[in-house]
């Protein structure tokens, strides 16, 4: 039996079994099994093939915003509209057929936006290119999960599994819990919260499904049993996503009023330049984004405010070095920061390659 039948099978059989205390341990060993077949799905394929493998798009600009939807919902429209480079635009379905990457540059940023080609249902199973086109989506710093707004909102829906299949996780924090294997003394589990969603017998069942018999469990925050399978797997990716909808110059404006006001939303016209709605969606992508503008500063010059560097929240003067010069965190003696970042300010700290910089910081490097 292949592993899309067994991960079938085991989907039936959980379909099939009753959600209640008695069955509680069975489902959850059902959905570690289940987690495990398709990490399997996934990950073998990228040593003997390319399915499970994005595409190969070089990663340019400051942050990477990957379009994710079915075919003709208007990906390549919104490419071809907001960025310099023309993708293929049809009333066909799969009228993309690679990654196709375009630059938005917004307020000193230079972000790349990925066309893709559409998807179809049973994508992340190797239906279609869809397992590129949602292994490419793992690569993105945020997502855009275009649908149509004329379309029913099963769509969205099924994107979303698709998205889940491969692991990817939208608009949720990773599980604040710490997991240390051992080589021996069992297993120890601590929770800093009551957990109301699973157990401690759960967890277990769980664990010895995966034959760990010796690690420490933190858990700091009330996590479901799905939550804790992807913590024992690892290789999730959570990363932040925008609903966007296009077409809204063919519903009606309370339908529009509605999706406007469903959180993680943003509704667009590619087609009506009359509703600047594009604009909107690019300021909302640089919300999400959380980007740092970072500025440079030679001693004893002003700083340099016509060229920042363009950081994710939470990157320190190692990523500030490596924005201007590779070698520069090779040779760091240390560096001063004027800004929020600084202890002193408005005066400057000295800092190391560690510190966390923060928007519109102004740093100086001295080199050895
Ligand atoms: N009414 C309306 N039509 C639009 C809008 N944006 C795009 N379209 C039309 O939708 C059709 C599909 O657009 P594409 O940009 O090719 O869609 P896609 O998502 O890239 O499609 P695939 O590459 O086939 O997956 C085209 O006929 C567009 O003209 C819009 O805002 N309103
Ligand atoms: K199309
Ligand atoms: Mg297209």
């Amino acid at each position: 039996m292949g592993v899309v039948e067994k991960i079938k099978e085991i989907e039936e059989e959980m379909a099939r079994t009753q959600k209640n205390k008695a069955t509680e341990y069975h489902l959850g060993l059902l959905k570690a099994k289940l987690a495990r077949y398709r990490a399997q799905l996934l990950e073998p394929a990228s040593k003997s093939g390319p399915a499970g493998v994005g595409f190969d798009v070089q990663k340019a600009g400051d942050a990477r915003v990957a379009l994710i939807g079915f075919p003709s919902v208007g990906k390549s429209t919104l490419l071809s509209k907001t960025t310099h480079t023309a993708s293929e635009v049809a009333s066909y379905e799969f009228t993309t057929l690679t990654a196709i990457p375009g630059v938005i540059e917004y307020k000193g940023a230079r972000i790349q936006l990925l066309d893709l080609p559409g998807i179809v249902e049973g994508a992340s199973q190797g239906r279609g290119r869809g397992r590129q086109v949602v292994s490419t989506a793992k690569t993105a710093d945020l997502i855009l999960v275009m649908l149509d707004a004329t379309k029913s909102d099963e769509q969205r829906r099924l994107l979303e599994i698709e998205l889940d299949a491969v692991g990817i996780r939208l608009n949720k924090r990773k599980p604040d819990v710490v997991f240390k294997r051992r080589t021996t003394g069992g297993i120890t589990i601590n929770c800093t919260v009551k957990l109301t969603k699973t157990d401690d017998k759960t967890i277990r069942t769980i664990l010895a499904g995966y034959k760990l018999h010796n690690c420490d469990i933190m858990i700091r925050e009330d996590i479901t049993t799905d939550d804790f399978i992807d913590v024992l797997i690892g290789t999730r990716k959570y990363i932040q996503c925008l609903y966007v909808y296009n077409k809204i110059d063919a519903i009606s404006l309370e339908q529009m009023d509605k999706l406007a006001h469903t959180p993680n939303t943003v509704v667009i016209s590619c087609e009506m330049e009359s509703f600047l709605s594009l604009d909107h969606l690019i300021e909302r992508m640089w919300d999400e984004l959380n980007l740092v503008k970072v500025y440079t500063k030679k001693r004893g010059a002003q700083p340099d405010l016509s060229d920042p560097i363009c950081l994710r929240k939470g990157a320190t003067i190692e990523d500030v070095c490596n924005g201007v010069h590779r070698s520069l965190a090779q040779n760091y003696r240390y560096g001063l920061v004027w800004g929020r970042s600084s202890k002193f300010n408005p005066h400057a700290q000295k800092v190391s390659l560690a510190h966390q910089v923060q928007d519109e910081d102004v740093v100086s490097i001295f080199t050895k």
